[in-house]
């Protein structure tokens, strides 16, 4: 039995193949906001990660390694992040497969003090809905058709930049000049070389990021519809049949 048609595929009701939602947009856009802010409205936050109904993954989990010299020009601003040749095309693909045949993975997470791989692996449990943000998820061909639904975040790019700054000095371990410099120099023209160009695909464009909480409110139902279809289509008992977390009678519960 089908759940719905999405991007013109079959979703199996019985099938353990989870809803695959790509969120584009440029840097310090609100991909991970936007997303954070779907987790909590399906009430997903305080769900034990290998519980979890919905889950996100970032592309920053899929840099490539870089050569001694690479990591030299890294750290003075001068590697270009921003390029499709910095992400391992192969390795997100095959994640993404193997994700999306129900399979658990480890990807690993991403330091941006050292511009590398940390030690620790994140575990990815089989969920419902996948969220895979970053700044090129449609740039690959390959890796865009996997998306059952496309969301692109559509920022003002001044208000990116006046973000990105903040962020890269606090949390990235960041001096000013470096990421002026790396945003002029890679950030800005990547953007519109390789990132912009891929709104096109998306389904769904979302101004003003987290902000617009119309636009988020709209995907959350439609998150919700598709978990109530397939909890429906799956469960052979009344007792399956629960309420979701702000969802009226919807016939599941999320936490
Ligand atoms: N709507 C918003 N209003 C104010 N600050 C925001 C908003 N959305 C994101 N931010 C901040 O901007 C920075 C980048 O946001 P983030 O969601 O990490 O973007 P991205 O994942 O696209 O890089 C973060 O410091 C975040 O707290
Ligand atoms: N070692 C790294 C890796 C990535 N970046 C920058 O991160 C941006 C992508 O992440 P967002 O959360 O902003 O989407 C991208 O623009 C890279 O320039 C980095 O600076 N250092």
């Amino acid at each position: 039995m089908s759940i719905g048609k999405f991007n013109g595929r079959h979703l199996a009701a019985e099938s353990k193949t989870p809803f695959l939602i790509g969120v584009a947009g440029g840097t310090a856009s609100g991909k991970s906001t936007v997303c954070a802010r779907i987790m909590e409205k399906l009430g997903q936050v305080d769900v034990d990660t290998a519980e979890r109904k919905v889950v996100t993954i970032s592309q920053d989990s899929f840099y490539r390694e870089l050569t001694p010299t690479e990591k030299v020009r890294a750290l003075k601003g001068q590697y270009n992040f921003d390029h499709p040749d910095a992400f391992n095309e192969t390795l997100i693909y095959q994640t993404l497969q193997d994700i999306l045949a129900g399979k658990k993975v480890d990807i690993p997470a991403y330091d941006y003090r050292s511009n590398s791989k940390s030690d620790q692996l994140l575990t990815i449990y089989p969920a419902d809905v996948v969220l895979f943000e970053g700044i090129l998820v449609f740039y690959f061909p390959e890796i865009r058709n996997l998306f059952h639904m496309k969301l692109f975040v559509d920022t003002d790019s001044d208000t990116r930049l006046a973000r990105r700054v903040p962020r890269d000095i606090n949390e990235r371990g960041r001096d000013l000049e470096q990421v002026l410099n790396q945003y002029m120099h890679f950030v800005k023209p990547a953007f519109e070389e390789f990132c912009l160009p891929t709104k096109k695909h998306a389904d769904v464009i979302i101004p003003r990021g987290a902000d617009n909480t119309v636009a988020i409110d709209l995907i959350v139902q439609h998150i919700r519809d598709f978990l109530s279809n397939r909890a429906q289509a799956t469960s052979t008992s009344p007792s399956h049949h629960r309420k979701l977390p702000g969802g009226g009678d919807a016939p599941l519960r999320l936490h």
